[in-house]
């Protein structure tokens, strides 16, 4: 559960007093997500989420995630769009944190995704590429070659209890990433996190996508590796080649991948499989029981690096070469 910061109606109903956004009818707590504080709002006017932002979230990055969320919006992507205050700023301050108010979006993130969703989502995230190719702000991607070295550096010593040989391993893998990393490919804005609970569906149909809270500037095709980790495995570990193959054509129906982005998808989604084994397993080290957040499992992750590691040619991602 991620409700991290908690908060009372006579603060919430003076929060609410600087945007014109109705009287307050009820508010509750979301128990999904890992990052930020969420509840959901009824109003007498639309529905809105109010997100109230957490430590791990730098307070100077806010202005782009939001500004990055309107402008996705203005060229037609369906994305939450944060509501503006009276003073026209889109950031407030509610129990002490950075807060916003956003539009709630509708739809239902899917448990059990299959190709079509697959293909929906692959096509969706080309149309965020291209949405973001004009949005004036950067921000560097803090979670790539350098930012895994820190990370790592705060588990290192720990790892082999989770797995033994695991310390070894990484460091291999950092290193191989290192000298390795792909440096002349397209580059833009990328989602960076675009996980199943971050799109939504309306029956079949893909009706958004949220979360913008790892945005930044990098790779575009390590996003695509990011999406073929997340949607494109079954729970038992397998890689499912049929849902690889409708996420890229989906992502080429829209956007085209070069030869060299199509190459360089191993590396990438070793990379990508780095970075979210790192993450989880450092809070999987450091999060205290009995914390309201739902830890999620490294390993799942570290068997995804192994996958990528014996891949010979990108054509065993389902991809017509
Ligand atoms: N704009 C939105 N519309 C509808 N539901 C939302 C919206 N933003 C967040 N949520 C709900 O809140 C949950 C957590 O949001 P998310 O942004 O993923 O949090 P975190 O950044 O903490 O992981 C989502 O799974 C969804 O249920
Ligand atoms: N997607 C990441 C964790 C971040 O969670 P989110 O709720 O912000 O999508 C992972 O699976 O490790």
């Amino acid at each position: 559960m991620a409700v991290y910061t908690d908060i009372n109606e006579v603060d919430l109903k003076d929060f609410l007093s600087q945007y014109d956004a109705g009287e307050l009818l009820s508010y509750k707590g979301i128990a999904e997500g890992v990052e930020n504080t969420n509840f959901l709002l009824h109003t007498t006017k639309d529905p809105l989420i109010l997100t109230l932002y957490e430590k791990r979230v730098d307070r100077n990055d806010l202005p782009f995630f939001l500004g990055l969320m309107e402008h996705l919006a203005s060229r037609g992507l369906t994305c939450p769009l944060p509501l503006p205050r009276k003073d026209g700023e889109l950031l407030g301050e509610l129990s002490e944190r950075p807060a916003a108010l956003i539009s709630f979006l509708e739809g239902m993130w899917l448990r059990k995704p299959e190709a079509r969703h697959c293909r929906e989502v692959g096509a969706a995230l080309a149309a965020m590429h291209l949405a973001g190719a004009d949005f004036a702000l950067k921000r560097p991607n803090a979670l790539s070659l350098e930012g895994w070295k820190v990370l790592w550096e705060k588990s290192a010593a720990r790892a082999d209890e989770v797995e033994k040989g695991l310390e070894a391993e990484i460091r291999e893998e950092l290193d191989f990433l290192a000298a390795h990393w792909p440096k002349d490919l397209p580059a833009g804005v990328i989602h960076a996190d675009l996980f199943q609970d971050n799109v939504f569906f309306l029956g079949d149909t893909l009706s958004g996508l949220i979360d913008f809270y790892f945005a930044c500037n990098d790779l575009l095709a390590y996003d695509v590796s990011i999406c073929l980790n997340a949607w494109c495995f079954e729970k038992t570990g397998e890689y499912n080649a049929t849902k690889g193959m409708a996420l890229l054509e989906g992502y080429r129906s829209v956007r085209p991948l070069s030869d060299a982005e199509l190459a360089a998808l191993p590396i990438l989604a070793r990379g990508s499989a780095l970075r979210f084994f790192l993450t989880r397993l450092y809070d999987w080290l450091t999060t205290p029981e009995g914390a309201l957040v739902v830890k999620k499992d490294p390993l799942e992750y570290l068997g995804k690096l192994r996958f990528h590691r014996a891949i010979v040619s990108p054509g065993e991602y389902g991809i017509e070469l």
